[in-house]
């Protein structure tokens, strides 16, 4: 008996020191990680134990803390997340460096070990390396024009109902929540675009396809801190229900999916969406060749390295891009479009010019994809929401390699944060920056300015994949609001909008309120 209480008496000492030997080794390495910037003369915010500058960040909102930390550091600083360093830039010309010139040492994004599991896994936001490449090769020439003219008629439906909806809103004369329809018209045209369903949010927000999108976005943030301290539990979490993404309507897509996979196998209809495209693609293999609209054409810098041959892409990759769709077009088409609404009911001449511009390129008729592409001015409109309300309001970049930037040198691994918001409203590109001015983005005003002052949808071959059918499907959603309707502020207004960033999300916190008026 007092062998085996000596014996269990060291074995607890056994495992005592380890567990005490481990956190102190655990606490060293973070402590020696927070003296990386230290050590490459780079400045930064003082960090604090096991939090790095992630509390900070947190509590004085993201976009700014950004602000406040320029002005104190410069334009290149860094700062722990939560002991992973990672250097904030804001100086134009080393932005060219990163995402244009020196493209090869930063093509990934930070690991975004959140959605590290099937089917979220194989995205075009978080893939690395060679297989990225070559999914981006595989998906550019998808959002051809002439890909995007045959999601047409699903985009033509859900316009159709937007003006339906705005006139039942006027009707009631009750106030609009303009997130609330553009959210509608979001979810409405990502599920006729994308997936071929046909939905009408705003009247049957009880929609499977609406509950299971929307409940994508309500995510796990206690997790966060969980999955930074140890980003491998991800895909473990996810095999018993737990993660940062639901798992519950992860499923509910991919049953979706394999459905209409399986019966488009079967059946000769003639599907004009986004997973009809890719279904075609892979039976007509490897559509890297494609023609592809040049903002989003880099097939140059695509190439890939000798595995990544595949004749064309497997169900998971379709899946997984399919689901993104989703992710990365909902929150940040509709936070444009309602923003761009709300911009223009608040200055009435900018409204003005816009109800003339459709007028002489729409006139009665219902917008189409010719007639959208001819509104320039409703574009600089769109584009100066965009600046001031980035839905993107930061974009990151992983280095692959010792790499020198500008008289810096970044190490392997380190990640780049671009604060779009704050370059966006920056004193020294923008005069009277918190101004909506869409005269800005005449194409005088843009050649004249630095081009990376302004960047709603990143730059180089990792820009956003999704920009043309974004800016068509808003060009055509505004026209159809203002074609026969005024928008105007009212007593539940606030502006300009006051941005909340609890999370990851650009929310007005007082919302976006308007009335819509008929048009003399
Ligand atoms: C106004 C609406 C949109 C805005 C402001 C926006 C913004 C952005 C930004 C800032 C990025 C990061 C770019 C970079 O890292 O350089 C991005 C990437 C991406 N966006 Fe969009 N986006 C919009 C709509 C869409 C839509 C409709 C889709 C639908 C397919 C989409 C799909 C993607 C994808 C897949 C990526 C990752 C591309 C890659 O890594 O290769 N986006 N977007």
């Amino acid at each position: 008996m007092a062998v085996d209480i000596m014996s269990w008496l060291s074995l607890t000492n056994v495992l005592v020191v380890g567990v005490v030997s481990l956190l102190v080794y655990w606490f060293w390495r973070s402590q020696q990680g927070l003296k990386t910037f230290e050590k490459l003369g780079i400045p930064g915010p003082r960090p604090m134990y096991v939090v790095g500058n992630a509390r900070q960040l947190s509590s004085g909102g993201f976009c700014d803390k950004f602000f406040e930390w320029n002005k104190e550091f410069g334009r290149v600083y860094g700062i722990y997340l939560p002991n992973t360093p990672a250097v904030i830039v804001s100086d134009l010309d080393l932005l060219r460096d990163v995402f244009v010139k020196k493209f090869g040492y930063f093509h990934n994004r930070m690991p975004q070990k959140i959605m590290d599991f099937k089917p979220w896994k194989d995205n075009l936001l978080q893939l690395r390396d060679d297989h990225w490449k070559y999914v981006r090769s595989q998906l550019s020439p998808t959002f051809s024009s002439g890909k995007l003219k045959k999601m047409m008629p699903a985009i033509d439906r859900v316009i159709k109902n937007l003006d339906r909806n705005v006139k039942a809103k006027m009707e009631s004369g009750e106030p609009v929540e303009l997130k609330e329809v553009a959210g509608a018209f979001a979810m409405d045209t990502i599920a006729g675009a994308a997936f071929g369903m046909q939905v009408d949010t705003l009247n049957n927000p009880k929609d499977p396809f609406n509950v299971n999108g929307l409940n994508l976005f309500n995510q796990n943030f206690w997790l966060l801190p969980i999955l930074l301290i140890f980003p491998g539990l991800a895909p473990f979490l996810s095999k018993i229900g737990i993660s940062f993404i639901s798992v519950h309507s992860t499923n509910f897509f991919m049953d979706v999916m394999d459905m209409a996979l399986k019966e488009r196998r079967l059946d000769k209809k003639n599907y004009n969406d986004f997973l009809q495209l890719l279904l075609d693609g892979q039976k007509e293999g490897d559509q890297s060749k494609g023609p592809v609209d040049a903002e989003i054409d880099f097939t140059s810098q695509l190439q890939t390295a000798k595995d990544w041959n595949r004749d064309s892409m497997n169900d998971d990759e379709m899946k997984a891009n399919a689901l993104i769709f989703l992710l990365a077009g909902y929150d940040t088409t509709s936070i444009v479009l309602s923003f761009t609404l709300f911009h223009l009911a608040a200055n009435p001449e900018c409204l003005q010019k816009a109800q003339q511009e459709v007028d002489e390129k729409v006139g009665n008729d219902t917008v189409n994809y010719e007639s959208a592409g001819e509104l320039t001015y409703l574009d600089m409109c769109m584009n100066e929401a965009m600046r001031l309300f980035p839905p993107g309001f930061m974009i990151d970049r992983e280095a692959d390699e010792d790499v020198e930037l500008g008289k810096y040198q970044v190490k392997k691994g380190m990640r780049m944060i671009i604060p779009c918001y704050s370059i966006h409203r920056d004193p020294e590109y923008w005069t009277e920056p918190e101004k909506y001015d869409p005269e800005r983005h005449t194409p005088e005003a843009k050649a004249k300015r630095h081009p990376f002052a302004f960047m709603p949808f990143g730059f180089g071959p990792r820009n956003c994949i999704g920009m043309r059918l974004a800016q068509l499907e808003i060009r055509m959603a505004i026209a159809t609001a203002i074609q026969h309707y005024t928008p105007v502020l009212c007593e539940k207004s606030v502006y300009p909008p006051v941005v909340e960033m609890p999370q990851t999300r650009m929310v007005a916190k007082d919302g976006l309120w308007v009335n819509f008026k008929p048009r003399e």
